[in-house]
């Protein structure tokens, strides 16, 4: 190990829900951590006790310059950004500018103050709607939202970024994450919740009357769309094993992040029913614009590349830690941004 081997990572977004995740897993390392973040969408209180915040914007350079000078900064993961796919589709501009634009300043910022590792929070939705499954890396690229599209322009300037700089990334392309941390120490807290497992801890809990599942007459087993759920802890293992795979001299990397095994809508629901004994009240209801029917990842280059192995690999494991955490949140619940 080299000295820059233990130097602290700059989290962006760490006040997220993922981040946070991430967060823990790299203090549970033993890491040195500091998380920038403007709490537009993250909470004070998803951070542990002694993990410095610094507030602002990502796209800051002369604070990000400050930043990387002050804390000794060594690699940059980077999850700030907005998320939420229908509003990039009746926002695009923001999108491009929170996601794209102000990567864009934090890329240029890191080239220029010489740090050399950058582990980045992509997704599968730059794949848009594969019709082959699982979709492996060199699945030809094409999203269909400006999502989608603003997180592969992004992966695309590290990409040119490494062949011309000394720089080198990992690009992690999540499938669908959820659940909380095992310990209850973080989980998901949206004001605006849009994700399945989510929504239905909060039905179960009594926060919404009822589910509305998002069409049955997918062409699959059941006719609902089915997902490869990843646990959030897992998630963020990965992240760690992304950063000993550059911290060791390893080669740049697109990776995708799932277990390999799809799960439709309904067997997601019945898990739900399952863990909890009770009935969640649901309906169908038309399809949601843009739902590709299936998406399974391929997980072979992840397991030949970092030494990674999930530990919570399991829906009713996923399910449980959600509701956990949901349960957690409603007593009583935390003001925003706290
Ligand atoms: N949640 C998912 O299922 C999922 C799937 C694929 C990829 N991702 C990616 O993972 C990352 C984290 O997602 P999440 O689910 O934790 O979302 P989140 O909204 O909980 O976290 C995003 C964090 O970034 C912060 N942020 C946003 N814009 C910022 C800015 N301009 N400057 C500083 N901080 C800013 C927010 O305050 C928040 O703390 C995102 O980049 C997202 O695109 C998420
Ligand atoms: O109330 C709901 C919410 C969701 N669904 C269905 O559940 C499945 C999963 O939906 P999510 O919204 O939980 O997740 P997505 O698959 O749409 O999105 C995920 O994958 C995308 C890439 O395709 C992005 O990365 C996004 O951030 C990530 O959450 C979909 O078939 C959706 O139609 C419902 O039936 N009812």
């Amino acid at each position: 190990m080299t000295t820059s081997d233990n130097a602290t990572v700059l989290v962006t977004g760490g006040a997220g829900y993922i981040g946070s995740h991430v967060v823990l897993a790299l203090r549970d390392q033993g890491r040195a951590v500091v998380v920038l973040d403007d709490l537009s969408t993250g909470r004070r209180s998803a951070l542990p006790d002694g993990v410095p915040l610094v507030e602002g914007d990502v796209g800051d350079k002369a604070l990000l310059a400050r930043t990387f000078a002050s804390h000794g900064i060594g690699t940059v993961m980077h999850f700030a950004g907005s998320i939420v796919v229908p509003e990039s589709v009746e926002r695009p501009l923001a999108y491009y500018r929170n996601n794209t634009v102000k990567s864009h300043a934090l890329v240029e910022a890191c080239v220029e103050a010489g740090i050399g590792r950058f582990i980045f929070s992509s997704t599968a939705a730059v794949y848009g709607m594969p019709d082959r499954l699982p979709i492996d890396e060199q699945t030809p690229t094409s999203p269909i939202n400006p999502y989608g599209s603003s997180k592969l322009m992004t992966e695309w300037m590290l990409r040119d970024s490494a062949a011309a700089h000394d720089l080198r990334y990992v690009a992690l392309r999540y499938f669908n994450v959820a659940g909380a941390d095992p310990q209850g120490r973080s989980g998901q807290v949206s004001k605006v919740a849009t994700h399945l497992i989510k929504i239905a801890a909060q039905t179960v809990t009594g926060q919404r009357a009822e589910l509305q599942i998002f069409g049955d007459d997918y062409e699959t087993a059941d006719g609902t769309c089915v997902r490869d759920y990843i646990h959030v802890s897992d998630l963020a293992d990965a992240h760690v094993a992304a950063l000993r795979h550059l911290e060791a001299g390893g080669a740049s990397e697109v990776l995708n992040c799932g277990y390999g095994r799809g799960y439709s809508v309904r067997e997601v629901l019945a898990m739900v029913e399952r863990v909890t004994g009770r009935p969640l009240p649901m309906r169908i209801g038309p399809r949601r614009a843009g739902d590709p029917p299936a998406l399974v990842a391929g997980v072979e280059r992840i397991g030949r590349t970092l030494d990674w192995t999930p530990r919570h690999a399991d829906l009713e494991t996923i399910v449980a830690s959600a509701l956990a955490w949901e349960e957690r949140l409603q007593i009583p619940s935390p003001p925003a941004n706290a």
